[in-house]
């Protein structure tokens, strides 16, 4: 059993793009995130610190989102997870971005990716 924090439809703007006039620009993304972690210790205290904020990792991506310049989705995906992996004590995590206008004859374009291992399961080769 592994509980998750879920943060839905952050979106941050960021310059992304692999095309010339994307380099002169902000866009924006929408990030959705599942972060594997035991919710219990922080339940059976009311205590903060023993759970992921899920307001500090928040402004972490946004943060990320200013700093970063990256060309393809997914450098930012991978760069991200392992960003937050690193900062965080996240077990497992999986992010989906989208890029709402990239395509305009879609709603969005994006990804999903998921790193880590789930307590008690495999780990996926990476
Ligand atoms: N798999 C990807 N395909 C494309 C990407 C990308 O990041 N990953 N990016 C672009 C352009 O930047 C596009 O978003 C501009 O509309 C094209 N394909």
């Amino acid at each position: 059993m592994m509980d998750r924090i879920l943060i839905e439809a952050l979106e941050v703007d960021t310059v992304i793009g692999a095309y010339d006039w994307e380099r002169l620009i902000e866009q924006r993304l929408s990030l959705d995130l599942q972060l594997a972690t035991d919710i219990r210790p922080a339940a059976a205290t009311d205590d903060l610190t023993l759970t992921l904020n899920y307001a500090a990792i928040c402004e972490r991506i946004q943060r990320f989102a200013r700093e970063h310049d990256f060309e393809l989705v997914e450098t930012f995906a991978e760069r991200l997870a392992q960003t937050l992996r690193d900062e965080f004590a996240i077990d497992w995590l999986r992010l989906t971005l989208r890029k709402p206008g990239a395509v305009p004859a879609a709603r969005s374009v994006g990804l999903e990716i998921t790193r880590g291992t789930l307590p008690g399961t495999q780990p996926e080769s990476q």
